[in-house]
């Protein structure tokens, strides 16, 4: 976001590997449209194949068949292969007969024979084919009225049960594949409302959350969507490591680490800091490197609100809410620890570790500050400072897997206070920075959430209350932002451009091997 100025807009694609999103619920679940043509074609492939092994058992006979009545017809000598082959028929009475006859019409009479033989199996194979045809329609008729929702008896037999998880999962598969085509598979008499109720509660009861953040869920994402985020908070994330640039270079670092016995890779190609860890022979928070500060444990989605707010260095950089210092440590080393970061965090028992990061990582132009960041402006002055970072107090929806406590403590009532608190925190960066900065005058807002609440609506209030606009972040990454949500309408620029800021930790799941 950019207090009144105009920024060049950077390109914003879709998240790159949607497909490998996609994948993560298709190997257990019912998959997306695109990836149900990919498994339609893979499974066509094997019925195909199965099916073109059934025709090749039967060209195959057909085919030995046919040789051998061509090297009978074309062998006059052959006679004994004649006789197996006309013995092998329905047709050994006329054969006979024909035998018998000793007239010299023997050929014509094995001609016959033949292409009656023939007929014979054509017709056979005909009706073959009609029966496989007939049966395999009951079989897909069968399939589709197969699955049926719960009576309410049923449900209230399940209920004095435990709960058998197995079934649970098969119902979501199911309504999840019903809903996917509503029209072509509901059971008669029933209603969108009536699956998607069900759907909740067994995705409730299956995966752990309360009715609260269930609901909010299916109402945000198409189904699909919804499992692959829901299977994606199953999964753990792969550790990742930032270089600390200030201390060492990426790969030396990677070297001196592979040389302990860790496993680890470029992260990727938009980061030229992040390493990823597969395995570790040795605890990655304990080695000489990390106490000495080369590097910092950090989610990749972490490293994406620093580089989009790409501090400049000798600039007045503010980190609004900066304990531990994951994203302040990674601001001081773009700024090659020049200018000025004021750090700021309310909590004082989180200054420990801010402090002892800064420590470690060698950050040596940071002023930490203990205020509630709603003051900060007061404290600061308006207008004060290039850049700031606001990585917001949020509800955590969005990092469920390192956080699992989240499915059940959330409330309608959390996610208001996150957002009220949000909306006044917001207004004080905007206050805080000057507008006419000659290579800042931006504001990065940043959230572990994905409620919209949280999200949109605390950009589409700032947008309302102060002279800013959103501009793109450079990333390409993330997905257009709500401009729509329930009865609420935002500010269209979201839907471009601020995708980042809903979804960089989402995505970022997604876009990891599991
Ligand atoms: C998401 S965490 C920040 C993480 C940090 N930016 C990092 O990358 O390591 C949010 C922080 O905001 C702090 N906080 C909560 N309310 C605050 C407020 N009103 N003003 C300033 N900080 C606040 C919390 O104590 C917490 O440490």
């Amino acid at each position: 976001m950019a207090s009144n100025k105009s920024k060049g807009a950077k390109s914003k694609n879709q998240p790159p590997k949607k497909k490998q999103r996609n994948d993560l619920f298709i190997d257990k679940k019912r998959p997306t449209k695109k990836d149900e043509v990919l498994d339609d074609v893979s499974d066509g492939h094997s019925e195909e194949e199965e099916e073109a092994g059934d025709l090749l058992d039967g060209d195959e006979q057909m085919s030995d068949f046919d040789d051998d009545d061509v090297s009978e017809i074309s062998d006059e000598d052959d006679a004994p292969l004649a006789d197996d082959f006309l013995q092998g028929s329905d047709d050994n009475e006329d054969s006979g007969s024909g035998s018998t006859s000793g007239s010299g019409s023997d050929s014509d009479s094995d001609e016959t024979d033949i292409e009656e033989k023939s007929r014979a199996i054509d017709e056979q194979r005909a009706r073959e084919e009609k029966d496989a045809q007939a049966e395999m329609e009951v079989n897909i008729k069968e399939e589709s009225d197969e699955f049926r929702l719960p009576t309410k008896e049923e449900l209230e037999a399940e209920q004095q049960r435990p709960p058998d998880l197995a079934n649970l999962q098969m119902r979501i598969k199911e309504i999840v594949r019903v809903l996917s085509n509503f029209k072509d598979m509901r059971q008669e008499g029933t209603t969108r409302k009536d699956y998607i109720d069900q759907l909740k509660i067994d995705l409730g009861s299956y995966y752990g959350y309360n009715e609260f953040l269930i609901r909010v869920l299916v109402d945000m994402f198409p189904v699909v969507e919804l499992m692959e985020l829901i299977e994606a908070f199953e999964k753990p994330r792969p550790t990742c490591i930032r270089t600390n640039t200030l201390r060492t270079r990426r790969r030396d670092l990677a070297d001196v680490l592979s040389k302990r016995g860790v496993e680890l890779d470029q992260l990727s190609k938009w980061s030229k800091v992040g390493l990823v860890v597969y395995n570790s022979h040795v605890p990655i928070g304990a080695t000489p490197e990390y106490l000495a500060g080369f590097y910092y444990i950090q989610s990749a989605s972490s490293f994406l609100p620093v580089m989009a707010l790409a501090p400049q260095e000798k600039e007045r950089v503010v980190d609004m809410a900066a304990a531990p210092g994951g994203k302040t440590t990674y601001v001081a080393a773009l700024m090659k620890n020049s200018g000025i970061i004021y750090a700021n965090e309310i909590s004082e028992a989180r200054l420990k570790s801010l402090t002892a990061n800064l420590h470690r990582m060698g950050v040596t132009n940071t002023i930490v500050c203990n205020y509630d960041g709603r003051e900060l402006p007061k404290v600061l002055g308006q207008n004060s400072v290039g850049r700031v970072l606001l990585d917001s107090p949020c509800s955590g929806t969005g990092v469920i897997t390192k956080d699992p406590s989240v499915k059940t403590s959330k409330s309608l009532d959390d996610i208001q206070k996150c957002a009220h608190l949000q909306k006044q925190l917001i207004l004080a960066a905007i206050d805080m920075v000057d507008a006419n900065s000659k290579s800042g005058g931006y504001i990065v807002y940043s959230t572990c959430s994905i409620m919209v609440p949280e999200n949109e609506a605390v950009i589409d209030y700032a947008l309302k209350k102060r002279d800013v606009k959103v501009v793109p972040c450079g990333l390409d990454f993330g997905c257009p932002g709500y401009i729509r949500f329930r009865e609420h309408q935002f500010h269209t620029s979201l839907e471009n451009q601020g995708g980042f800021i809903l979804m960089s930790t989402i995505w970022m799941d997604f876009l990891w091997p599991s």
